[in-house]
């Protein structure tokens, strides 16, 4: 079986990709499965096609193969765009979805039911050695809920209903969620290129 890197430290990600790739033959692994630990890549960039392409071509110069990235978040209207880039580190630089999501929930306390609208966000980046960098942006839109609510996924799922659904997406199953993410979306742009491979 095929096998592809994504260079995501994530687990939530990670399993995202791993029924993704299922379906095209290809076996995922990500920086979580390799013995020797890699070092964070610092996201210094200002959008999401920056740290993919940061983050992808790193990890594929350090190792010298080709590489999947992913940078995503979630933009609230309500709140300018916000948390954006930096959705990972909203709360704090540690980096914990229970308190990013509860700052969001605090920070949207005021907005009315027609100001809730938001999106998630991703773009993926794969880098090849000698190769130019690819990038695709996937979108899921939808709104921010009052409560968290579902307990599958990971990072914002439990406090985002994507339009047309009565669920959050941390209640839909994972292949239900794969089929309308933003993440299964950029995959579906990257579709010629996996099938090449
Ligand atoms: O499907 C999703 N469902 C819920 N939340 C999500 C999703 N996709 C991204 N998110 C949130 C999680 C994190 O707060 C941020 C990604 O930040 P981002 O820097 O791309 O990922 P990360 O630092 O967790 O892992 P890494 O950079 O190693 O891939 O957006
Ligand atoms: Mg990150």
């Amino acid at each position: 079986m095929k096998k592809w890197l994504i260079a995501t430290k994530n687990k939530g990600k990670a399993k995202d990709f791993k029924l993704l790739f299922e379906k095209h033959g290809i076996e995922v692994i990500s920086l979580l499965d390799l013995e020797e630990p890699i070092e964070d890549v610092e996201e210094t960039g200002m959008t999401f096609e920056e740290n993919a392409t940061l983050k992808a071509e790193t990890i594929s110069k350090k190792l010298a193969m080709p590489v999947l990235a992913d940078d995503s978040g979630l933009e609230i209207d309500f709140l300018d765009g916000r948390p954006g880039v930096y959705s990972a580190r909203y709360a704090g630089e540690d980096k914990n979805d229970h308190n990013n999501l509860h700052k969001v929930l605090t920070e949207m306390k005021r907005a009315p039911d027609e100001k809730r609208t938001a999106r998630f966000v991703c773009v993926l980046a794969v880098a090849r050695p000698g190769k130019e960098t690819i990038t695709k942006r996937g979108i899921c839109e939808g709104t921010i809920t009052r409560e968290p609510i579902g307990t599958n996924g990971f990072g914002y799922d439990p406090i985002f209903q994507p339009n047309g659904m009565t669920k959050t997406m941390a209640e839909l199953s994972p292949s239900e969620k794969n089929n309308i993410s933003h993440r299964g979306n950029a995959l579906d742009k990257l579709e010629n290129w996996v099938k090449g491979q």
